[in-house]
Protein backbone atom coordinates (compact mmCIF):
# COMPACT_ATOMS: atom_id res chain seq x y z
CA UNK A 1 0.00 0.00 0.00
CA UNK A 2 1.30 3.47 -0.89
CA UNK A 3 2.12 5.50 2.24
CA UNK A 4 0.86 9.07 2.16
CA UNK A 5 3.69 11.58 2.48
CA UNK A 6 3.32 14.27 5.17
CA UNK A 7 1.56 17.52 4.30
CA UNK A 8 1.69 20.91 6.04
CA UNK A 9 -1.21 23.15 5.06
CA UNK A 10 -0.99 26.95 5.05
CA UNK A 11 -4.34 28.64 4.47
CA UNK A 12 -5.42 32.24 4.83
CA UNK A 13 -6.64 35.34 3.03
CA UNK A 14 -4.86 37.16 0.23
CA UNK A 15 -1.66 38.91 1.31
CA UNK A 16 -1.39 37.18 4.69
CA UNK A 17 2.05 35.91 3.66
CA UNK A 18 1.24 32.27 2.80
CA UNK A 19 3.39 32.12 -0.34
CA UNK A 20 6.37 33.71 1.43
CA UNK A 21 6.22 31.32 4.40
CA UNK A 22 5.65 28.28 2.15
CA UNK A 23 8.67 29.06 -0.04
CA UNK A 24 10.96 29.54 2.98
CA UNK A 25 9.65 26.40 4.66
CA UNK A 26 9.99 24.29 1.51
CA UNK A 27 13.60 25.40 1.30
CA UNK A 28 14.25 24.50 4.93
CA UNK A 29 12.50 21.10 4.82
CA UNK A 30 13.40 20.16 1.22
CA UNK A 31 9.69 19.54 0.52
CA UNK A 32 7.57 20.42 -2.52
CA UNK A 33 5.05 23.29 -2.61
CA UNK A 34 1.52 23.26 -4.00
CA UNK A 35 0.44 26.81 -4.87
CA UNK A 36 -3.26 25.98 -5.27
CA UNK A 37 -4.16 29.64 -5.91
CA UNK A 38 -2.02 29.44 -9.06
CA UNK A 39 -4.29 26.66 -10.38
CA UNK A 40 -7.40 28.82 -9.90
CA UNK A 41 -5.56 31.76 -11.47
CA UNK A 42 -4.55 29.65 -14.50
CA UNK A 43 -8.17 28.59 -14.91
CA UNK A 44 -9.23 32.25 -14.69
CA UNK A 45 -6.78 33.18 -17.46
CA UNK A 46 -7.86 30.20 -19.59
CA UNK A 47 -11.51 31.26 -19.20
CA UNK A 48 -10.73 34.71 -20.54
CA UNK A 49 -8.73 33.23 -23.46
CA UNK A 50 -11.78 31.09 -24.27
CA UNK A 51 -14.19 34.00 -23.63
CA UNK A 52 -16.08 32.14 -20.90
CA UNK A 53 -17.74 34.25 -18.19
CA UNK A 54 -16.67 33.53 -14.58
CA UNK A 55 -20.29 32.67 -13.76
CA UNK A 56 -20.78 30.17 -16.62
CA UNK A 57 -20.36 26.96 -14.58
CA UNK A 58 -21.48 24.69 -17.44
CA UNK A 59 -18.73 25.94 -19.76
CA UNK A 60 -16.10 26.20 -17.02
CA UNK A 61 -16.47 22.61 -15.84
CA UNK A 62 -14.90 20.92 -18.93
CA UNK A 63 -12.21 23.62 -19.03
CA UNK A 64 -11.31 22.88 -15.38
CA UNK A 65 -11.45 19.10 -15.84
CA UNK A 66 -9.14 19.21 -18.89
CA UNK A 67 -6.99 22.20 -17.97
CA UNK A 68 -3.82 21.99 -20.06
CA UNK A 69 -1.33 23.31 -17.52
CA UNK A 70 2.17 22.23 -16.53
CA UNK A 71 4.18 23.29 -13.49
CA UNK A 72 7.79 22.89 -14.62
CA UNK A 73 11.28 24.08 -13.74
CA UNK A 74 12.72 26.66 -16.15
CA UNK A 75 16.01 25.12 -17.30
CA UNK A 76 17.54 28.60 -17.88
CA UNK A 77 16.76 30.13 -14.46
CA UNK A 78 16.08 27.09 -12.25
CA UNK A 79 12.83 28.82 -11.15
CA UNK A 80 9.33 27.40 -11.34
CA UNK A 81 7.45 28.07 -14.56
CA UNK A 82 3.71 27.71 -15.29
CA UNK A 83 2.72 26.79 -18.84
CA UNK A 84 -0.90 27.07 -19.98
CA UNK A 85 -1.78 25.62 -23.40
CA UNK A 86 1.91 25.95 -24.40
CA UNK A 87 2.23 29.58 -23.23
CA UNK A 88 4.38 30.74 -20.28
CA UNK A 89 1.85 32.40 -17.93
CA UNK A 90 4.03 32.55 -14.81
CA UNK A 91 3.84 36.35 -14.67
CA UNK A 92 0.52 37.04 -16.36
CA UNK A 93 -1.52 35.10 -13.76
CA UNK A 94 -0.23 37.37 -10.97
CA UNK A 95 -2.31 40.46 -11.71
CA UNK A 96 -4.99 41.74 -9.28
CA UNK A 97 -7.54 41.33 -12.09
CA UNK A 98 -6.77 37.62 -12.63
CA UNK A 99 -6.85 37.09 -8.83
CA UNK A 100 -10.34 38.62 -8.72
CA UNK A 101 -11.64 36.41 -11.54
CA UNK A 102 -10.02 33.36 -9.88
CA UNK A 103 -11.93 34.14 -6.69
CA UNK A 104 -15.24 34.30 -8.61
CA UNK A 105 -14.60 31.03 -10.46
CA UNK A 106 -13.50 29.38 -7.20
CA UNK A 107 -17.01 29.84 -5.79
CA UNK A 108 -18.43 27.29 -8.27
CA UNK A 109 -18.81 23.85 -6.60
CA UNK A 110 -18.30 21.69 -9.72
CA UNK A 111 -15.15 23.61 -10.66
CA UNK A 112 -13.68 23.02 -7.19
CA UNK A 113 -14.54 19.33 -7.42
CA UNK A 114 -12.88 19.07 -10.86
CA UNK A 115 -9.64 20.53 -9.49
CA UNK A 116 -9.43 18.35 -6.37
CA UNK A 117 -7.58 15.36 -7.88
CA UNK A 118 -5.07 17.64 -9.62
CA UNK A 119 -4.22 19.27 -6.27
CA UNK A 120 -3.94 15.96 -4.39
CA UNK A 121 -1.58 14.63 -7.08
CA UNK A 122 1.06 17.09 -5.82
CA UNK A 123 1.55 14.76 -2.84
CA UNK A 124 4.66 13.03 -4.10
CA UNK A 125 7.87 11.39 -2.90
CA UNK A 126 8.88 14.20 -0.54
CA UNK A 127 6.63 16.00 1.92
CA UNK A 128 4.30 18.72 0.65
CA UNK A 129 3.55 22.25 1.80
CA UNK A 130 0.11 23.20 0.51
CA UNK A 131 -0.79 26.90 0.16
CA UNK A 132 -4.40 27.97 -0.35
CA UNK A 133 -7.84 28.56 1.13
CA UNK A 134 -9.17 25.03 1.77
CA UNK A 135 -5.98 22.98 2.08
CA UNK A 136 -6.53 22.00 5.72
CA UNK A 137 -10.34 21.79 5.58
CA UNK A 138 -10.96 19.95 2.28
CA UNK A 139 -7.94 18.98 0.18
CA UNK A 140 -5.60 17.52 2.85
CA UNK A 141 -7.69 16.99 6.01
CA UNK A 142 -5.05 14.51 7.28
CA UNK A 143 -2.22 17.11 7.22
CA UNK A 144 0.33 16.74 10.04
CA UNK A 145 0.34 20.48 10.71
CA UNK A 146 -2.32 23.04 9.73
CA UNK A 147 -1.53 26.73 9.82
CA UNK A 148 -3.94 29.60 9.20
CA UNK A 149 -2.17 32.89 8.51
CA UNK A 150 -4.07 36.14 8.76
CA UNK A 151 -3.52 39.91 9.08
CA UNK A 152 -5.72 43.00 8.97
CA UNK A 153 -7.08 43.95 5.53
CA UNK A 154 -5.25 47.31 5.75
CA UNK A 155 -1.89 45.63 6.44
CA UNK A 156 -2.42 43.11 3.62
CA UNK A 157 -3.37 45.87 1.19
CA UNK A 158 -0.28 47.81 2.22
CA UNK A 159 1.93 44.77 1.54
CA UNK A 160 0.36 44.42 -1.91
CA UNK A 161 0.79 48.18 -2.50
CA UNK A 162 4.53 47.95 -1.74
CA UNK A 163 4.89 44.87 -3.95
CA UNK A 164 3.09 46.55 -6.89
CA UNK A 165 5.04 49.78 -6.42
CA UNK A 166 8.28 47.81 -6.64
CA UNK A 167 7.03 46.29 -9.91
CA UNK A 168 6.28 49.82 -11.21
CA UNK A 169 2.48 49.36 -11.05
CA UNK A 170 0.63 52.54 -10.03
CA UNK A 171 -2.36 51.77 -7.75
CA UNK A 172 -4.27 53.56 -5.02
CA UNK A 173 -4.13 52.04 -1.55
CA UNK A 174 -7.87 52.67 -1.01
CA UNK A 175 -8.80 50.62 -4.04
CA UNK A 176 -6.48 47.79 -2.89
CA UNK A 177 -8.18 47.77 0.55
CA UNK A 178 -11.60 47.61 -1.16
CA UNK A 179 -10.47 44.80 -3.50
CA UNK A 180 -8.99 42.76 -0.65
CA UNK A 181 -12.18 43.13 1.42
CA UNK A 182 -14.35 42.10 -1.55
CA UNK A 183 -12.11 39.07 -2.20
CA UNK A 184 -12.21 38.09 1.52
CA UNK A 185 -15.98 38.36 1.50
CA UNK A 186 -16.30 36.11 -1.57
CA UNK A 187 -13.71 33.55 -0.41
CA UNK A 188 -15.03 33.39 3.18
CA UNK A 189 -18.76 33.30 2.44
CA UNK A 190 -19.11 30.92 -0.51
CA UNK A 191 -21.24 27.84 0.23
CA UNK A 192 -18.55 25.30 -0.74
CA UNK A 193 -15.07 25.12 0.84
CA UNK A 194 -15.16 28.64 2.29
CA UNK A 195 -11.98 30.14 3.68
CA UNK A 196 -12.12 29.29 7.40
CA UNK A 197 -9.45 27.91 9.71
CA UNK A 198 -9.66 24.12 10.05
CA UNK A 199 -10.78 23.10 13.56
CA UNK A 200 -7.28 21.80 14.26
CA UNK A 201 -5.43 24.73 12.61
CA UNK A 202 -3.06 27.02 14.47
CA UNK A 203 -3.90 30.64 13.71
CA UNK A 204 -1.05 33.13 13.35
CA UNK A 205 -1.88 36.83 13.02
CA UNK A 206 0.99 38.45 11.11
CA UNK A 207 -0.30 42.04 11.27
CA UNK A 208 2.51 43.02 13.64
CA UNK A 209 5.08 40.52 12.35
CA UNK A 210 7.54 40.88 9.51
CA UNK A 211 8.04 37.94 7.13
CA UNK A 212 11.05 36.61 9.07
CA UNK A 213 9.15 36.66 12.38
CA UNK A 214 6.14 34.90 10.81
CA UNK A 215 8.44 32.24 9.35
CA UNK A 216 10.17 31.73 12.73
CA UNK A 217 6.77 31.07 14.36
CA UNK A 218 6.02 28.43 11.74
CA UNK A 219 9.46 26.86 12.18
CA UNK A 220 8.88 26.52 15.94
CA UNK A 221 5.57 24.75 15.23
CA UNK A 222 7.42 22.33 12.93
CA UNK A 223 9.95 21.65 15.70
CA UNK A 224 7.12 20.99 18.18
CA UNK A 225 5.64 18.48 15.72
CA UNK A 226 9.04 16.79 15.22
CA UNK A 227 9.07 17.75 11.54
CA UNK A 228 12.32 19.64 12.10
CA UNK A 229 15.19 19.24 14.57
CA UNK A 230 16.12 22.43 16.47
N1 LIG B 1 4.77 39.16 7.56
C1 LIG B 1 4.94 39.99 6.53
N2 LIG B 1 5.15 41.31 6.74
C2 LIG B 1 5.27 42.16 5.70
N3 LIG B 1 5.21 41.81 4.40
C3 LIG B 1 5.02 40.51 4.13
C4 LIG B 1 4.87 39.54 5.17
N4 LIG B 1 4.67 38.34 4.58
C5 LIG B 1 4.68 38.55 3.25
N5 LIG B 1 4.91 39.84 2.97
C6 LIG B 1 4.93 40.49 1.66
O1 LIG B 1 3.53 40.70 1.37
C7 LIG B 1 3.24 40.39 0.00
C8 LIG B 1 2.20 39.26 -0.04
O2 LIG B 1 2.79 38.09 0.49
P1 LIG B 1 2.46 36.67 -0.10
O3 LIG B 1 2.43 36.69 -1.60
O4 LIG B 1 3.37 35.70 0.57
O5 LIG B 1 0.96 36.51 0.44
P2 LIG B 1 -0.13 35.41 0.08
O6 LIG B 1 -0.89 35.14 1.33
O7 LIG B 1 0.53 34.22 -0.55
O8 LIG B 1 -1.05 36.16 -0.98
P3 LIG B 1 -1.99 35.54 -2.15
O9 LIG B 1 -2.95 34.59 -1.48
O10 LIG B 1 -2.70 36.70 -2.72
O11 LIG B 1 -1.09 34.84 -3.12
C9 LIG B 1 4.58 40.04 -0.63
O12 LIG B 1 5.10 41.22 -1.22
C10 LIG B 1 5.47 39.63 0.54
O13 LIG B 1 6.83 39.89 0.31
N1 LIG C 1 -7.26 26.59 -2.39
C1 LIG C 1 -7.68 27.72 -3.02
C2 LIG C 1 -6.79 28.61 -3.58
C3 LIG C 1 -7.27 29.73 -4.20
N2 LIG C 1 -8.59 29.94 -4.27
C4 LIG C 1 -9.16 31.08 -5.00
C5 LIG C 1 -9.56 32.20 -4.10
C6 LIG C 1 -8.50 33.24 -4.28
O1 LIG C 1 -9.03 34.55 -4.11
C7 LIG C 1 -8.01 32.99 -5.70
C8 LIG C 1 -6.57 33.36 -5.97
O2 LIG C 1 -5.73 32.77 -4.98
P1 LIG C 1 -4.27 33.39 -4.60
O3 LIG C 1 -3.36 33.09 -5.74
O4 LIG C 1 -4.44 34.85 -4.41
O5 LIG C 1 -3.86 32.65 -3.36
O6 LIG C 1 -8.20 31.61 -5.91
C9 LIG C 1 -9.46 29.05 -3.68
O7 LIG C 1 -10.68 29.26 -3.70
N3 LIG C 1 -8.99 27.96 -3.08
Amino acid sequence: MKVNQPVITVDGPSGSGKGTVCRLLANKLGWDVLDSGAIYRVLALASSHHMIAPTDEEALLPLAANLDVQFVVDTDTGNGKIVLEGEDVTKSIRTEEVGGVASKIAALPSVREALLRRQRAFRNESGLIADGRDMGTVVFPDAVLKIYLTASAEERANRRFLELKQRGVDVKIDSLVADIKARDDRDMNRPVAPLVPAEDAIVIDTTELDAKQAFEKVVSLCIEKNLLIN
